[in-house]
């Protein structure tokens, strides 16, 4: 049977600060806020016979990529059922209930997520973890998205 570790990290660097709205139906929405997101993520990786897994400064490196790619941006649901979004020249034109708003291009990311809450970003995060890690024979990979020390939400994905 081969023998698995969990390898963990969670680097107080591991953050982004971003700018979003949760969508809590097709009429309600809070007001546009932000929150320094925490991210977190455990490896489960087979040991090597020489007592190591794999490098976990690859997976640090990479978290901080995914980081720096929502940092300092409005982060927009790109697959809402409740808002469509358009490009409008220099903006983003999102149309929900009967509001619409603009938002700078050039500071805002729309995301191929269904809501802006820590469940859909940890979800994103770990699907783009996996992308650059598709070669790592890893078994489990669990990606944690904190919006504040008391709240956050985690996406696993197992081979
Ligand atoms: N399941 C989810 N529920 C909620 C989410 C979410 O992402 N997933 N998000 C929100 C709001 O965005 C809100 O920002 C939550 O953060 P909030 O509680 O305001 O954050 P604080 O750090 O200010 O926490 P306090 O307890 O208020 O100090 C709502 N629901």
């Amino acid at each position: 049977m081969t023998e698995l570790t969990s390898l963990h990290i969670d680097k107080q660097s591991h953050k982004f600060s971003a700018a979003h709205y949760t969508i809590f139906s097709a009429t309600e929405r809070e007001r546009l806020h932000g929150h320094n997101y925490a991210v977190s993520a455990r490896f489960v990786a087979p040991m090597g016979d020489n007592g190591f897994a794999a490098d976990y400064n690859v997976y640090k490196r990479r978290i901080a990529q995914l980081c720096d790619e929502l940092d300092e941006y409005t982060l927009l649901a790109g697959e809402s059922p409740f808002q469509h979004i358009e490009e409008d020249g220099v903006y983003y034109r999102v149309h929900f209930d009967r509001d619409q708003m603009l938002f700078l291009r050039s500071d805002t990311r729309v995301l191929p997520i269904r809501n802006a809450t820590v469940e859909e970003f940890s979800r994103y995060l770990l699907a783009r973890l996996l992308e650059l890690s598709a070669a790592d024979g890893l078994r489990e990979v669990e990606v944690s998205v904190a919006s504040g020390p008391s709240q956050r939400a985690s996406a696993i994905w197992r081979s």
